[in-house]
């Protein structure tokens, strides 16, 4: 007897037995039917080829959604609106025109050999539905599958977060640090970054190896942590890069500002509360409360003599003076980057900046705690390509025949990418690409004669200086016979 036969006979017992079923529910008391019911079950199931697995949407005790459940949930929506015919349609990641569409409830979709079908049911599971002679491909291979592929459909559909630090003031005037966030919509990428090719491929595998390495970390028993120090002059990319880090590997940013954080106590709080796959970000750490040698000497009541306190940020001075208030020093922040939040699930990264590398406590920045190093410089021509690419939409091919004047200039001249991106960009719709150019180059000339007078007058108060010196020196050997 073929499979087709067979599966014909056993179609037609089963309609027999749900015929006799019929007929027994019509003519039977309810407790004998309560007992014909169990047996035809029983028998049903015994002839039936066909197995059930049931996925609730709650499970436990604690009614805490199943992680099951929403993954096939998430797979169906991606793998199998197209064969279903009656679907959902829900907006996604508060777009107003992009629509997500999953199954509707009580809709079967038939996923190759296998069905998936959601229970009618007030309480809503999945059933899936398979062959026996499927048992062992669905539970070891189909169901990790369908898991897995539903996790990741979700962390790639999932919106970023930008989580910023604040301070809330509860009843007794108890302070709590808490993470509140926004959506992270920030349109940076490697792609448009300027910087140099090779520097920028070198980050990106940096970060890839990083973000494949779960097994490697384990091995070596390491935290699944690393970190990167961004350094560069205001104006060369830090901050962006960070949003494009955080694009290219789907991390949440933590953007940790230390000065609102009153004490260590406050910030491992905060640290715990960091979820894994995310970015801990902590700007300007030179200006960031205790962590320089030049705080500690303030304290020490040894004053301040910084020379570079001039050439700062006026923004970033005035925030140093107001973070006084804050107790957490560099100390704790050690002990808590090393401790408590090496401890936490893995997947993390920490980035520092700072405008003044020279001036970070080595402890702070030693290998093992700031594992990469990052200088983010004045722009290259390289990286000025790469900006005519984003604003004008020169192709990198074609060479525009200002390009070669802007080469040279760039090669003079010390400008901050930000700056060459603010000439370059149409200030009107009538501002084609020659024009930017042109503005652009003015202000590299402009620029560089600037630069050339400041190294004038920086020589030529040298040169005083030294007169000065030498005069002081022939008069002290004529007045009192030997030099000062
Ligand atoms: N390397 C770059 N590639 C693309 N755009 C850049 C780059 N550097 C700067 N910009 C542009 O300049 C603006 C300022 O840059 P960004 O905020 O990243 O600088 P920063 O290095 O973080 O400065 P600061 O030290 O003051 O925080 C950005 O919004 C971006 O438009
Ligand atoms: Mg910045």
């Amino acid at each position: 007897m073929g499979f087709e036969e067979m599966w014909s006979k056993i179609g037609s017992i089963m309609a027999t037995i749900m015929f006799m079923y019929a007929m027994f529910e019509k003519f039977f008391p309810p407790h004998l039917r309560m007992h014909v019911q169990k047996y035809t079950h029983k028998l049903a199931s015994f002839l039936s080829p066909y197995i059930q697995i049931t996925f609730p949407e709650f499970a436990g005790e604690r009614l805490k959604r199943s992680e099951a459940f929403t993954a096939i949930q998430t797979y169906l929506s991606a793998t199998s609106s197209l064969s279903a015919k009656r679907l959902k349609a829900e907006v996604v990641k508060d777009s107003q025109t992009q629509v997500v569409l999953s199954m509707d409830d009580s809709e079967e979709v038939s996923d190759d050999l296998f069905s998936f079908y959601p229970a009618s049911d007030e309480k809503r599971y999945y059933i899936l539905s398979f062959h026996k002679r499927y048992r062992d491909l669905i539970a070891h291979s189909y169901i990790p599958h369908v898991l897995e592929e539903g996790k990741a459909i979700k962390i790639k559909n999932r919106q970023l977060k930008l989580y910023t630090n604040n301070c809330s003031t509860g009843w007794y005037g108890w302070n709590r640090a808490k993470w509140s966030n926004v959506t992270f919509e920030h349109p940076a990428r490697f792609e448009t970054l300027a910087m140099e090719p090779n520097k920028k491929e070198e980050i990106i595998n940096d970060l890839t190896k990083f973000k494949k390495g779960k097994e490697y970390y384990a091995k070596i028993g390491k935290a699944w942590k690393r970190g990167y120090l961004l350094y560069g002059p205001p104006g060369t990319g830090k901050s962006t890069m960070i949003a494009a880090m955080a694009n290219f590997l789907y991390y949440d940013v933590y953007d940790l500002e230390l000065t609102s954080v009153k004490d260590n106590t406050q910030l491992r709080t905060l640290l715990i509360e960091t979820s894994s796959k995310s970015i801990l970000v902590i700007e300007d750490i030179d200006c960031s409360l205790d962590l320089t040698g030049k705080r500690r000497n303030k304290r020490n009541g040894k004053g301040n003599q910084d020379n570079d306190e001039s050439n700062k940020d006026p923004v970033k001075n005035a925030e140093e003076e107001d973070n006084k208030d804050s107790k957490v020093t560099l100390s704790g922040l050690l002990n808590c980057i090393d401790g408590i939040w090496s401890a936490c699930a893995g997947e993390r990264i920490i980035v520092f900046t700072t405008n003044f590398v020279d001036k970070l406590d080595p402890a702070l920045i030693r290998s093992g705690r700031m594992d990469k190093h990052i200088e983010l410089s004045y722009c290259c021509f390289e990286a000025f390509k790469v900006l005519a690419t984003n604003y004008l939409d020169i192709d990198d091919h074609h060479h525009h025949h200002l390009f070669s004047i802007v080469e040279r200039l760039l090669g003079e001249v010390n400008v901050t990418p930000a700056d060459v991106a603010e000439k370059i960009m149409p200030k009107s719709n009538s501002d084609d690409s020659e024009i930017c150019l042109k503005n652009l180059i003015e202000f590299l000339e402009s620029a560089k004669k600037k630069e050339e007078e400041e190294d004038e007058e920086e020589s030529r108060l040298k040169e005083e200086k030294e007169r000065e010196h030498g005069e002081l020196k022939n008069n002290g050997v004529k007045e009192n016979g030997f030099i000062h």
